[in-house]
Protein backbone atom coordinates (compact mmCIF):
# COMPACT_ATOMS: atom_id res chain seq x y z
CA UNK A 1 0.00 0.00 0.00
CA UNK A 2 1.12 3.41 -1.02
CA UNK A 3 2.21 5.72 1.88
CA UNK A 4 3.51 8.26 0.19
CA UNK A 5 1.63 9.65 -3.03
CA UNK A 6 3.16 12.59 -5.28
CA UNK A 7 0.56 14.19 -7.80
CA UNK A 8 1.51 16.09 -10.33
CA UNK A 9 4.42 18.27 -8.53
CA UNK A 10 5.96 21.35 -10.07
CA UNK A 11 8.75 23.75 -8.90
CA UNK A 12 9.83 26.44 -10.96
CA UNK A 13 13.10 28.84 -10.56
CA UNK A 14 12.49 31.82 -12.75
CA UNK A 15 12.43 30.57 -16.16
CA UNK A 16 13.74 27.22 -14.80
CA UNK A 17 11.78 24.29 -14.38
CA UNK A 18 12.94 22.18 -12.52
CA UNK A 19 10.48 19.49 -11.49
CA UNK A 20 8.13 19.05 -14.36
CA UNK A 21 4.77 18.07 -13.00
CA UNK A 22 5.72 14.72 -11.50
CA UNK A 23 3.85 12.10 -9.71
CA UNK A 24 4.81 8.92 -8.44
CA UNK A 25 3.78 6.38 -5.27
CA UNK A 26 5.85 4.88 -2.44
CA UNK A 27 5.08 1.69 -0.86
CA UNK A 28 5.60 0.88 2.76
CA UNK A 29 8.77 -0.57 3.17
CA UNK A 30 10.52 -0.46 0.00
CA UNK A 31 13.64 1.53 -1.46
CA UNK A 32 12.56 3.79 -4.17
CA UNK A 33 15.34 5.27 -5.74
CA UNK A 34 15.37 8.66 -8.13
CA UNK A 35 17.80 8.01 -10.73
CA UNK A 36 18.57 10.97 -13.21
CA UNK A 37 22.19 13.25 -14.14
CA UNK A 38 23.01 16.33 -12.61
CA UNK A 39 20.62 18.94 -12.71
CA UNK A 40 17.81 16.68 -13.77
CA UNK A 41 15.52 18.01 -10.45
CA UNK A 42 16.04 15.18 -7.76
CA UNK A 43 17.00 17.37 -5.19
CA UNK A 44 14.38 19.82 -5.84
CA UNK A 45 12.43 17.01 -5.36
CA UNK A 46 13.23 15.63 -2.21
CA UNK A 47 13.58 19.24 -0.86
CA UNK A 48 9.76 19.72 -1.56
CA UNK A 49 9.03 15.70 0.22
CA UNK A 50 10.73 17.18 3.59
CA UNK A 51 9.43 20.25 3.33
CA UNK A 52 12.50 22.44 2.32
CA UNK A 53 10.81 24.46 -0.53
CA UNK A 54 7.24 25.19 -1.53
CA UNK A 55 6.04 23.13 -4.63
CA UNK A 56 4.81 25.62 -7.41
CA UNK A 57 1.81 22.84 -8.08
CA UNK A 58 0.91 19.65 -7.12
CA UNK A 59 0.42 17.56 -4.09
CA UNK A 60 2.26 15.48 -1.51
CA UNK A 61 0.58 13.14 0.98
CA UNK A 62 2.60 10.89 3.35
CA UNK A 63 0.56 8.46 5.96
CA UNK A 64 -2.11 10.53 5.03
CA UNK A 65 -0.89 13.78 5.63
CA UNK A 66 -0.99 16.59 3.40
CA UNK A 67 2.77 17.32 3.25
CA UNK A 68 2.87 21.20 1.96
CA UNK A 69 0.81 21.75 4.67
CA UNK A 70 0.98 20.11 7.54
CA UNK A 71 5.23 20.31 7.09
CA UNK A 72 5.94 20.25 11.06
CA UNK A 73 3.51 17.27 11.36
CA UNK A 74 5.49 15.18 8.49
CA UNK A 75 9.26 16.07 9.97
CA UNK A 76 8.77 13.79 13.38
CA UNK A 77 8.01 10.21 10.85
CA UNK A 78 10.38 11.30 8.86
CA UNK A 79 14.37 11.46 8.70
CA UNK A 80 16.40 13.49 6.19
CA UNK A 81 20.24 12.88 5.03
CA UNK A 82 20.74 15.67 2.87
CA UNK A 83 23.68 16.12 0.21
CA UNK A 84 25.81 17.20 1.87
CA UNK A 85 27.09 17.29 5.33
CA UNK A 86 24.79 18.69 8.27
CA UNK A 87 26.57 18.06 11.45
CA UNK A 88 28.97 20.12 13.92
CA UNK A 89 32.90 20.24 12.52
CA UNK A 90 33.96 20.57 16.13
CA UNK A 91 31.95 18.49 17.94
CA UNK A 92 32.65 14.82 18.34
CA UNK A 93 30.79 11.85 16.82
CA UNK A 94 28.92 11.20 20.26
CA UNK A 95 28.12 15.06 20.71
CA UNK A 96 26.70 15.41 17.32
CA UNK A 97 24.56 12.41 17.40
CA UNK A 98 22.98 13.76 20.58
CA UNK A 99 22.74 17.27 19.56
CA UNK A 100 20.27 16.28 16.57
CA UNK A 101 18.53 13.94 19.67
CA UNK A 102 17.93 16.99 21.30
CA UNK A 103 16.47 19.06 18.68
CA UNK A 104 13.36 15.87 18.30
CA UNK A 105 13.13 16.17 22.23
CA UNK A 106 14.65 12.73 23.07
CA UNK A 107 15.95 12.70 27.27
CA UNK A 108 19.36 12.21 27.95
CA UNK A 109 19.32 8.59 28.87
CA UNK A 110 17.10 7.81 25.92
CA UNK A 111 19.93 9.96 23.33
CA UNK A 112 22.50 8.75 25.31
CA UNK A 113 22.02 5.30 24.37
CA UNK A 114 20.61 5.87 20.78
CA UNK A 115 23.68 7.38 20.06
CA UNK A 116 25.70 4.69 21.43
CA UNK A 117 23.84 1.83 20.04
CA UNK A 118 23.89 4.03 16.14
CA UNK A 119 27.75 4.66 16.58
CA UNK A 120 27.71 0.48 17.25
CA UNK A 121 25.74 -0.65 14.16
CA UNK A 122 27.71 2.04 11.97
CA UNK A 123 30.89 1.12 13.09
CA UNK A 124 32.33 4.35 14.16
CA UNK A 125 32.73 3.36 18.10
CA UNK A 126 35.94 3.86 17.89
CA UNK A 127 35.96 7.13 16.58
CA UNK A 128 33.41 8.33 19.16
CA UNK A 129 35.01 10.82 20.81
CA UNK A 130 36.95 12.58 17.79
CA UNK A 131 35.71 15.68 16.13
CA UNK A 132 33.95 15.48 13.06
CA UNK A 133 35.93 17.57 11.10
CA UNK A 134 38.77 14.48 11.89
CA UNK A 135 36.31 11.64 10.09
CA UNK A 136 36.55 10.52 6.69
CA UNK A 137 34.59 11.24 3.98
CA UNK A 138 32.63 7.73 4.41
CA UNK A 139 33.15 8.03 7.82
CA UNK A 140 31.34 11.74 8.11
CA UNK A 141 28.46 10.18 5.29
CA UNK A 142 28.03 7.41 8.14
CA UNK A 143 27.58 10.13 11.38
CA UNK A 144 25.55 12.03 9.19
CA UNK A 145 23.19 9.10 8.21
CA UNK A 146 22.95 7.79 11.83
CA UNK A 147 21.81 11.50 12.32
CA UNK A 148 19.01 11.16 10.00
CA UNK A 149 17.64 8.11 12.02
CA UNK A 150 18.48 9.42 15.34
CA UNK A 151 14.96 9.38 15.92
CA UNK A 152 13.61 5.83 14.63
CA UNK A 153 11.43 7.60 11.59
CA UNK A 154 9.50 5.38 9.19
CA UNK A 155 10.85 7.02 6.48
CA UNK A 156 14.39 8.03 5.12
CA UNK A 157 15.08 10.60 2.97
CA UNK A 158 18.66 10.58 1.38
CA UNK A 159 19.91 12.50 -1.08
CA UNK A 160 23.48 11.27 -2.93
CA UNK A 161 24.08 8.77 0.16
CA UNK A 162 27.40 7.60 -1.41
CA UNK A 163 28.55 10.74 -4.04
CA UNK A 164 32.31 11.22 -3.08
CA UNK A 165 33.11 8.78 -1.10
CA UNK A 166 35.84 5.67 -1.31
CA UNK A 167 34.41 2.96 -2.79
CA UNK A 168 34.15 0.61 0.50
CA UNK A 169 32.77 3.15 2.25
CA UNK A 170 30.15 3.48 -0.39
CA UNK A 171 29.49 -0.30 0.11
CA UNK A 172 29.18 -0.21 3.65
CA UNK A 173 26.42 2.74 3.12
CA UNK A 174 24.45 0.67 0.56
CA UNK A 175 24.36 -2.13 3.13
CA UNK A 176 23.32 -0.28 6.37
CA UNK A 177 20.24 1.31 3.98
CA UNK A 178 19.70 -2.37 3.34
CA UNK A 179 19.53 -3.34 6.90
CA UNK A 180 17.25 -0.34 7.63
CA UNK A 181 15.23 -1.40 4.74
CA UNK A 182 14.82 -4.92 6.59
CA UNK A 183 14.29 -3.07 10.02
CA UNK A 184 11.06 -1.63 8.34
CA UNK A 185 11.83 1.71 7.27
CA UNK A 186 10.72 3.27 4.02
CA UNK A 187 13.72 4.57 1.81
CA UNK A 188 13.57 7.14 -0.82
CA UNK A 189 17.01 7.81 -2.37
CA UNK A 190 18.83 9.94 -5.17
CA UNK A 191 21.49 8.94 -7.07
CA UNK A 192 23.43 9.28 -10.27
CA UNK A 193 24.96 6.13 -10.24
CA UNK A 194 23.45 3.02 -12.19
CA UNK A 195 25.15 0.31 -10.24
CA UNK A 196 23.97 1.92 -6.72
CA UNK A 197 20.09 1.90 -8.04
CA UNK A 198 20.30 -1.57 -9.57
CA UNK A 199 22.10 -3.13 -6.14
CA UNK A 200 20.10 -1.11 -3.26
CA UNK A 201 16.54 -0.56 -4.84
CA UNK A 202 12.86 -1.86 -4.89
CA UNK A 203 11.62 0.35 -7.96
CA UNK A 204 13.69 3.52 -9.74
CA UNK A 205 12.22 6.08 -11.66
CA UNK A 206 14.59 7.76 -14.36
CA UNK A 207 14.44 11.39 -13.89
CA UNK A 208 15.79 13.51 -16.44
CA UNK A 209 14.78 17.30 -17.22
CA UNK A 210 12.49 17.31 -14.09
CA UNK A 211 10.47 14.55 -15.71
CA UNK A 212 9.46 10.91 -14.45
CA UNK A 213 10.59 8.86 -17.93
CA UNK A 214 9.87 5.38 -16.67
CA UNK A 215 9.11 3.86 -13.10
CA UNK A 216 9.41 0.24 -12.09
CA UNK A 217 11.74 -2.28 -10.90
CA UNK A 218 15.37 -3.30 -12.18
CA UNK A 219 14.53 -6.46 -13.74
CA UNK A 220 10.89 -4.85 -15.28
CA UNK A 221 12.95 -1.90 -17.05
CA UNK A 222 15.49 -4.47 -18.60
CA UNK A 223 12.79 -6.69 -18.99
CA UNK A 224 10.31 -4.79 -21.01
CA UNK A 225 12.73 -2.20 -22.75
CA UNK A 226 12.66 -2.09 -26.16
CA UNK A 227 15.83 -2.87 -26.82
CA UNK A 228 18.58 -3.90 -29.66
CA UNK A 229 19.09 -8.01 -29.44
CA UNK A 230 22.63 -8.63 -29.24
CA UNK A 231 24.43 -12.15 -29.68
CA UNK A 232 28.20 -12.52 -28.87
CA UNK A 233 29.75 -15.17 -31.29
CA UNK A 234 32.84 -16.68 -30.48
CA UNK A 235 34.76 -17.96 -33.41
CA UNK A 236 37.97 -20.27 -34.08
CA UNK A 237 39.30 -17.31 -35.79
CA UNK A 238 39.44 -13.64 -37.11
CA UNK A 239 36.60 -12.47 -39.42
CA UNK A 240 39.19 -9.26 -39.86
CA UNK A 241 38.56 -7.96 -43.16
CA UNK A 242 35.64 -10.07 -43.91
CA UNK A 243 32.77 -7.43 -41.71
CA UNK A 244 31.36 -5.50 -44.51
CA UNK A 245 30.93 -8.73 -46.90
CA UNK A 246 29.01 -10.62 -44.07
CA UNK A 247 26.86 -8.21 -42.98
CA UNK A 248 25.20 -7.15 -46.24
CA UNK A 249 24.33 -11.12 -46.31
CA UNK A 250 22.35 -10.28 -42.69
CA UNK A 251 18.71 -9.09 -43.15
CA UNK A 252 18.38 -6.06 -40.38
CA UNK A 253 21.38 -7.07 -38.55
CA UNK A 254 24.51 -5.17 -37.91
CA UNK A 255 27.94 -6.95 -36.98
CA UNK A 256 30.65 -5.56 -34.82
CA UNK A 257 34.13 -7.39 -34.16
CA UNK A 258 35.08 -7.02 -30.83
CA UNK A 259 37.94 -8.49 -29.39
CA UNK A 260 40.54 -10.90 -32.35
CA UNK A 261 38.20 -14.08 -32.56
CA UNK A 262 34.58 -12.63 -31.60
CA UNK A 263 32.17 -10.56 -32.60
CA UNK A 264 28.76 -8.50 -31.72
CA UNK A 265 25.48 -9.21 -34.15
CA UNK A 266 23.26 -6.41 -33.52
CA UNK A 267 19.43 -5.93 -34.79
CA UNK A 268 16.28 -4.39 -33.85
CA UNK A 269 14.35 -7.79 -34.09
CA UNK A 270 14.88 -11.43 -33.19
CA UNK A 271 17.91 -13.25 -34.63
CA UNK A 272 17.87 -15.83 -36.15
CA UNK A 273 20.96 -18.05 -36.00
CA UNK A 274 20.98 -20.20 -38.77
CA UNK A 275 21.64 -17.83 -41.79
CA UNK A 276 24.77 -16.38 -39.45
CA UNK A 277 26.30 -19.73 -39.25
CA UNK A 278 26.16 -20.91 -42.63
CA UNK A 279 28.17 -17.60 -44.11
CA UNK A 280 30.26 -17.96 -41.31
CA UNK A 281 30.67 -21.76 -42.42
CA UNK A 282 31.41 -20.40 -45.93
CA UNK A 283 33.93 -18.77 -44.86
CA UNK A 284 35.14 -21.34 -42.82
CA UNK A 285 34.83 -20.05 -39.63
CA UNK A 286 33.06 -22.23 -36.89
CA UNK A 287 31.60 -20.76 -33.86
CA UNK A 288 32.50 -21.72 -30.36
CA UNK A 289 29.64 -20.65 -28.57
CA UNK A 290 27.06 -17.94 -28.84
CA UNK A 291 26.15 -15.48 -25.97
CA UNK A 292 23.03 -13.58 -25.64
CA UNK A 293 23.66 -10.24 -24.51
CA UNK A 294 20.51 -8.73 -22.18
CA UNK A 295 20.67 -5.52 -21.79
CA UNK A 296 21.81 -3.52 -18.50
CA UNK A 297 20.21 -0.73 -16.43
CA UNK A 298 22.34 1.70 -18.31
CA UNK A 299 21.36 0.48 -21.47
CA UNK A 300 17.49 1.43 -20.96
CA UNK A 301 18.10 4.50 -19.25
CA UNK A 302 20.69 6.02 -22.53
CA UNK A 303 17.22 4.14 -24.58
CA UNK A 304 14.68 5.60 -22.59
CA UNK A 305 15.98 9.26 -21.94
CA UNK A 306 18.20 9.81 -24.67
CA UNK A 307 21.30 10.77 -22.32
CA UNK A 308 24.60 9.43 -23.17
CA UNK A 309 25.53 7.24 -20.05
CA UNK A 310 28.90 8.99 -19.11
CA UNK A 311 25.72 11.58 -17.06
CA UNK A 312 25.32 9.78 -14.86
CA UNK A 313 28.58 9.16 -12.99
CA UNK A 314 30.36 5.81 -13.02
CA UNK A 315 30.93 4.80 -9.66
CA UNK A 316 34.65 5.11 -9.87
CA UNK A 317 34.77 7.95 -11.15
CA UNK A 318 32.50 9.76 -8.36
CA UNK A 319 35.41 8.26 -5.84
CA UNK A 320 37.27 11.13 -4.22
CA UNK A 321 40.27 9.08 -2.30
N1 LIG B 1 17.34 27.64 -5.90
C1 LIG B 1 17.41 27.50 -7.21
N2 LIG B 1 17.34 28.56 -8.04
C2 LIG B 1 17.39 28.44 -9.37
N3 LIG B 1 17.51 27.24 -10.02
C3 LIG B 1 17.59 26.14 -9.26
C4 LIG B 1 17.54 26.21 -7.82
N4 LIG B 1 17.64 24.94 -7.35
C5 LIG B 1 17.73 24.13 -8.43
N5 LIG B 1 17.71 24.85 -9.55
C6 LIG B 1 17.78 24.32 -10.93
O1 LIG B 1 16.81 23.29 -11.03
C7 LIG B 1 17.31 22.20 -11.79
C8 LIG B 1 17.26 20.94 -10.98
O2 LIG B 1 18.20 21.02 -9.92
P1 LIG B 1 18.38 19.89 -8.80
O3 LIG B 1 19.40 20.38 -7.83
O4 LIG B 1 17.06 19.52 -8.26
O5 LIG B 1 18.95 18.68 -9.67
P2 LIG B 1 19.62 17.33 -9.17
O6 LIG B 1 19.04 16.27 -10.02
O7 LIG B 1 19.49 17.20 -7.70
O8 LIG B 1 21.14 17.54 -9.57
P3 LIG B 1 22.48 17.20 -8.75
O9 LIG B 1 22.70 15.73 -8.94
O10 LIG B 1 23.49 18.01 -9.47
O11 LIG B 1 22.28 17.61 -7.33
C9 LIG B 1 18.70 22.60 -12.23
O12 LIG B 1 18.61 23.18 -13.52
C10 LIG B 1 19.10 23.64 -11.20
O13 LIG B 1 20.04 24.55 -11.75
Amino acid sequence: MPIITVTNLKKTFGKVCAVDDISFEIDEGEIFGFLGPNGAGKTTTINMMIGLARPTDGDIVIYGIDAVKDVKKVQGIIGVVPDENNLYDDMDGFDNLCFCAALYGMGKNEREKRAQELLEDFDLAAAEKRPFKAYSKGMRRKLTIAAGIIHDPKILFLDEPTTGIDVESARQIRRLIVSLKEQGKTIFLTTHYIEEAQRVCDRVAFIANGKIVKVGTVKELVENAQHEHRIKLVLDKSIKGMKEEIESSLENCKLKIQEENSCLIISKERIALYPVLRILDSKGVSVYEAIEIKPSLEDVFVSVTGIEAFKLKKEKEGVEK
